[in-house]
C-alpha cells in the first residue's frame, strides 16, 4: 500500500516511532489524562486535563472550603492565589516575579491593559494599532477602551505594523501568535519599534504562552495578557493573566479598581489606594476554585523548558506537514501556516472546501482539532502530551477522507 504521493505509510509511522522513542520529552504524556485512541490536536483551544488537578480540587472542596470554611482566605492559600500563580505563570513568559496576576477573562484584562495603556500614553497622542487579524474580542475591547479614552483605532497587519507606528502612537495592540492562521509575529522587534515611536505596548499571548519562548521583560514589553486553558491547561475558563513591566507599576491606573487591587482591602475605605506591583491589576473575588486548578495544572511544567517545548514544536509541526503533503492528494489542502519557524506558531492550519464537514469527519474517526470559519482546518501542538505517532495519525486520516 502507498499513499497518495507514492510515500509508503510505513515508513512515516517507523518515523514516527523512531521520534517518539528519542523524544525527552514523551514521557510527559503521563502527566496528563487523555482518553484512550484519541489524538487531541486541540489544545490550542482546551488544554488537556493535567492528572493532579481532580485530587487538588477535591482537597480544596472537601478541606479547604469544606472544613476550613473562611479561615481559607486569611490563614490559607486563597487570597494570595492571584499573585502566587502568576509567579508561577511567569517564567513561562520571560517574566521576572511580581509583574503578573491571574484573575477574570483575557477580554476583562485587555480592557484593564488597554485602558491602563492609554492612561500611561504619551499625551496628545491620538491613536491605537490592534492587530487587524485579531480574535474578535481584542477587536471589539480595544473599540471600546479607546472610545473610552478618546483614541481612534486603526488596524493593521502586524507586518506593516511597525512602519505604521509614529508620533501619533499612543497603544499598539498585537497578537503574538494569530489564532487562525498560526503565524507568529516578531514580538522583538515590533515592541522595539514601538519603543523607538514612543508608544505603549500590549500583547496578547494567548496562542504563545507555554508553546514557545516569549521573552517579556527581556525585550522589554509594557503589558501584556493572556489565557490559561490552552498551553497552560488550566481548564475550561481558567482564570487569565495580566502582565505589568515592574517600571510602570506605579503609574498604572486601571479602569477596573476593584477592592482586591486595594492597599489595604480589609481597611474597607472609601477611597481608593492601588496596591503596590502587579496587585493593583486585581479587581474581585477571585474565583478560587478554578484559580486552584490552574496551580495544580502548572506543576505539569516542573522541570521543563520552553526552549525543549518549542524545539519539540518546531519538529512536530514539520513531521505534520511532511505527513500531509505525503498522505493527502496534492490540491486539497493548503497550509496557512508560515514555513518559516520564525514566523510559526505552534499549530498547523490548513485551508480547504467543507472545512467544517472534513473537521467533524476527522473528530468522528478520533482525531480532534478544529475548524475556524470560513475554511480553515486548525490543529494544535501541545508538546508536552502530543506526539510524533499522534501528528502521523492525524494526517494519515486526513489523508484517508480525501482518499
Ligand atoms: C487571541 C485570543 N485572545 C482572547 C481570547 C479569549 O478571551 P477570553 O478568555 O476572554 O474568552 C482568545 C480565545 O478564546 C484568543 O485566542
Ligand atoms: N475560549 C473558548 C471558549 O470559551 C469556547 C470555545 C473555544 C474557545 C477558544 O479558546 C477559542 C480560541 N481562542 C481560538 O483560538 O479559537
Amino acid at each position: 500500500m502507498s499513499d497518495a504521493n507514492g510515500k509508503a505509510p510505513a515508513d512515516l509511522a517507523a518515523r514516527a516511532a523512531a521520534l517518539d522513542t528519542a523524544d525527552e520529552l514523551g514521557k510527559l504524556r503521563d502527566r496528563f489524562t487523555l482518553p484512550d485512541g484519541v489524538v487531541y490536536l486541540d489544545g490550542n483551544s482546551l488544554g488537556a486535563l493535567a492528572t493532579g488537578v481532580a485530587a487538588r480540587i477535591a482537597q480544596v472542596i472537601t478541606h479547604e472550603w469544606g472544613t476550613e470554611l473562611i479561615q481559607s482566605w486569611s490563614a490559607g492559600t486563597w487570597w494570595t492565589a492571584p499573585e502566587r500563580i502568576g509567579d508561577k505563570i511567569s517564567p513561562l513568559i520571560g517574566a521576572a516575579p511580581g509583574q503578573t496576576v491571574v484573575g477574570d477573562s483575557t477580554s476583562v484584562n485587555l480592557f484593564k491593559a488597554l485602558v491602563g495603556a492609554a492612561r500611561l500614553a504619551r499625551p496628545g497622542r491620538t491613536r491605537m494599532l490592534v492587530d487587524a487579524a485579531t480574535f474578535p474580542t481584542d477587536g471589539y475591547i480595544a473599540e471600546s477602551a479607546a472610545r473610552m479614552t478618546g483614541l481612534t483605532v486603526t488596524p493593521v497587519d502586524p507586518s506593516d505594523a511597525a512602519g505604521a507606528m509614529d508620533e501619533d502612537t499612543a497603544v499598539v495592540l498585537l497578537n503574538h501568535v494569530d489564532y487562525r492562521s498560526g503565524r507568529l509575529h516578531d514580538l522583538a522587534a515590533l515592541t522595539a519599534a514601538a519603543r523607538a515611536a514612543g508608544a505603549v505596548t500590549v500583547w496578547d499571548l494567548c496562542h504563545s504562552a507555554g508553546a514557545l519562548p516569549v521573552g517579556l521583560d527581556e525585550h522589554g514589553v509594557d503589558l501584556a495578557v493572556g489565557c490559561t486553558y490552552k498551553y497552560l491547561n488550566g481548564g475550561p475558563g481558567s482564570p487569565a493573566y495580566l502582565y505589568i513591566a515592574a517600571r510602570h507599576q506605579g503609574a498604572f491606573d486601571s479602569p477596573l479598581p476593584g477592592w482586591n487591587g486595594h492597599a489595604k482591602p480589609f481597611a474597607m475605605t472609601p477611597d481608593y489606594t492601588p496596591a503596590a506591583g502587579a496587585v493593583r491589576g486585581r479587581v474581585g473575588t477571585p474565583d478560587i476554585l478554578s484559580m486552584l486548578a490552574l496551580e495544580a495544572a502548572l506543576d505539569a511544567w516542573d522541570g521543563v523548558s520552553v526552549e525543549a517545548v518549542r524545539a519539540k514544536s518546531l519538529a512536530l509541526t514539520d513531521f505534520f506537514l511532511e505527513c500531509v503533503a505525503a498522505y493527502v492528494p496534492a490540491g486539497r489542502v493548503e497550509s496557512v501556516t508560515p514555513a518559516e519557524h520564525e514566523r510559526r506558531g505552534s499549530q498547523v492550519s490548513l485551508r480547504t472546501e467543507n472545512a467544517r464537514a472534513v473537521m467533524d469527519d476527522l473528530i468522528s474517526r478520533g482525531v480532534i482539532g478544529d475548524f475556524r470559519a470560513p475554511d480553515v482546518l486548525r490543529f494544535g501542538f501541545t508538546p508536552l502530551y502530543v506526539g510524533f505517532a499522534d501528528a502521523e495519525r492525524a494526517a494519515r486520516t486526513l489523508g484517508h477522507i480525501f482518499g
